[in-house]
């Protein structure tokens, strides 16, 4: 029997064949066994048996693919690498004066992986309030940057996001990106909200405030913000380091989020990341960098722009 082998080493050759009579029930659980146990022997045996039919391979290749992505995901949360935050800000320089890449471009794929983890934590359809409001805070720096960038994509994605921009650097990047917003009907609030006030109104929260160059006591006005965030009840969704917390020791008194979207590769901070989702997004770091820092990057699904960790 010819075999072909999928990148994992798996024949399916043999899903052709099912134990006859079995209406296929019997061979999908056999299938499944030989997926988990021992490949090659338990496939056979199932395998020699006649031809039943193809539903049985959907079937248990859609298990089998499941089961793995589990499986790869549970592997590559304990291999990829937890950055320092003086080794994210050397990936990053690298990736701009090494590379070429533009911050704009960089960007782009980052705030398009955050909207697209939140829409496959919190799809449209299981959010408690309609309109399917969500609150998007950026702060000063490229993090916040992502945050607008985000915002733009999940309002394409059909939430309804608001922006909360306190502190606006004084650059072009960061004016067209609001600009962007302001032209595609998102609003931008001129305060933060009582906590009370963003559980009635909004889904979640995006926080955006600070990335890997956060350091020390959080300054105004984000000290007031954070201490609302830390009394919300709607999840928060944190792009690549929950805003206030040590990019690498974290901070057990700060706002706990219930997603973290890490980019390019999680930091050290998110060991204590307490969460139920912990998504990889960044999807554009070149195989020679990763190399060079051993990032050890899980394998993207297909043409997916995030990874989730778990
Ligand atoms: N290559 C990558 O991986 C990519 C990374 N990307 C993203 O960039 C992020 C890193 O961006 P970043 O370097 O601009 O830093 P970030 O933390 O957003 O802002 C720093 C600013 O915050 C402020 N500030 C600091 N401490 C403070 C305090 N205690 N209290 C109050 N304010 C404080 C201070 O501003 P200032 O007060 O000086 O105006 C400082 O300048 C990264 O996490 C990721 O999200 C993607 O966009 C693209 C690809
Ligand atoms: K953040």
């Amino acid at each position: 029997m010819s075999r072909h082998y999928n990148s994992l080493g798996f024949s399916m050759a043999g899903f052709h064949g099912c134990p006859p009579g079995s209406g296929g029930v019997l061979s999908i659980s056999c299938c499944y066994r030989a997926i988990d146990l021992n490949i090659d022997k338990l496939a056979n045996r199932c395998f020699s048996q006649v031809n039943v039919g193809r539903a049985c391979a959907r079937v248990a290749s859609n298990i089998y693919s499941k089961d793995l992505a589990h499986r790869q995901a549970c592997t590559m949360a304990n291999t990829i690498k937890y950055l320092g935050q003086e080794e994210a800000q050397h990936i990053d320089e690298e990736l701009f004066n090494e590379y070429s890449f533009s911050v704009d471009q960089l960007m782009e794929l980052a705030g398009l992986s955050c909207a697209t983890a939140v829409s496959k934590g919190y799809p449209l359809q299981s959010l408690l309030k309609s309109p399917p409001r969500v609150l998007v805070i950026c702060g000063p720096g490229n993090n916040g940057g992502d945050g607008l960038v985000c915002a733009r994509h999940l309002k394409l994605f059909g939430y309804e996001p608001s922006v909360l921009y306190p502190k606006r650097p004084n650059k072009q990047l960061f004016q067209n990106l609001t600009t962007q917003c302001e032209k595609m009907d998102i609003s931008f609030l001129t305060e933060m909200p009582e906590a009370d006030v963003v559980d009635e109104v909004y889904n979640l929260v995006v926080d955006a405030i600070f990335g890997f160059s956060f350091k020390g006591a959080v300054r105004e006005p984000f000290g007031d913000i954070l201490s609302q965030l830390k009394k919300i009840t709607v999840p928060i969704a944190s792009v690549d380091i929950p805003s206030g917390w040590d990019v690498e020791k974290g901070c057990p008194d700060g706002i706990q989020p219930d997603m973290l979207i890490s980019l390019t590769a999680p930091k050290k901070a998110a060991n204590h990341f307490k969460g139920r989702y912990h998504f990889l997004g960044g999807r554009f770091v070149p195989s020679a960098l990763e190399k060079k820092y051993q990032l050890n990057l899980p394998q993207y699904p297909g043409t997916d722009c995030v990874y989730q960790l778990n």
